[in-house]
């Protein structure tokens, strides 16, 4: 169970400012979903609150400041599944996996029977143990997208921060991981940042919503505050009509606008 702090946050490239005075808490065992359209700032918000770009304000972690952790115990504190990972070449799913339980190992970097243990059951969990000897290299998009999400939940964190977990997964991957995900939660008390493009699916898993544009929080609320017509068709310049579904969470559909064909014959 963490609680997750982001006080001022603000971050950037080289100079070039990304993000500016974020301000958020994610209570233990929350789920914060972080939406805003291409390039607002939602991927630069994690490597902010992981310490992986230059970056002021403050992120704190129970009350511990994350800037002044080594990495060791940042990784036991912080799960991270990035949008473009750089890969290892030649190694197994398995042995990939392994590596989310480096921050445990000890002197020698030898893995015990319990980092074992825990790496077969998530890859029992995210539907990979058929691939469990495959090389990373030959699975498809999707497949490695699962075993890179496989190697973040292996770290056992009270945090976790997924960047754009289900891009490249077909439907039904996508529910069984947030399925996953939202297990975690409950059973754990694991606390949960995602950025996600598919609304829809951000409003029924997150319990709170955060939309950056141009690095400033635009909105904040619960996904039926936030995914509205009004504040979506401002910040995305979209048409899109939102529903509720039968749960009560919105359904955001694009609406198409309607084409003018000239009068055939
Ligand atoms: N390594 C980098 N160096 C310089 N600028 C960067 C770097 N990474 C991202 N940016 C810039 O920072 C801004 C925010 O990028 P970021 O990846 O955080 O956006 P995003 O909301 O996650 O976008 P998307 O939805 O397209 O994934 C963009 O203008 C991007 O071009």
């Amino acid at each position: 169970m963490s609680l997750v702090e982001l006080e001022g946050l603000s971050a950037g490239y080289r100079g070039s400012p990304v993000l500016s005075d974020i301000s958020a808490t994610i209570g233990a065992g929350g789920w914060l979903g972080v939406i805003g359209p291409n390039g607002s700032g939602k991927s630069t918000l994690l490597k902010a609150v992981l310490g992986l770009v230059h970056h002021g304000g403050t992120v704190t972690v129970d009350g511990r400041h994350v800037s002044g952790l080594r990495q060791r115990e940042r990784a036991k504190l912080l799960g991270y599944a990035p949008q473009l990972p750089q890969l290892p070449v030649g190694i197994t799913v398995t042995d990939y996996v392994l590596l989310g339980r480096t921050p445990y190992t000890g002197l020698l970097g030898r893995e015990s029977t319990g980092d074992l243990d825990i790496v077969v059951e998530v890859l029992e969990r995210l539907d990979l143990l058929d691939l469990a000897e495959r090389a990373l290299s030959e699975l498809s998009g999707g497949e490695r997208q699962r075993a890179v999400l496989a190697r973040a939940l292996a770290q056992r964190t009270g945090v976790l921060l997924l960047d754009e977990p289900t891009t490249g997964l077909d439907v039904g991957h996508a529910q069984a991981l947030l399925d996953l995900v939202d297990e975690l939660r409950h059973e754990r008390g694991t606390t949960v940042v995602t950025t996600l493009h598919d609304l829809t699916m951000a409003g029924q898993y997150a319990e709170r919503l955060l939309l950056l544009d141009h690095g400033r929080v635009s909105a904040e609320g619960t996904p039926g505050e936030v995914l509205t017509t009004d504040v979506l068709g401002r910040h995305y310049s979209a048409r899109v009509s939102v529903l509720p579904l039968p749960d009560g969470s919105p359904s955001v559909t694009p609406v198409r606008e309607a084409v003018r064909r000239p009068l055939e014959g």
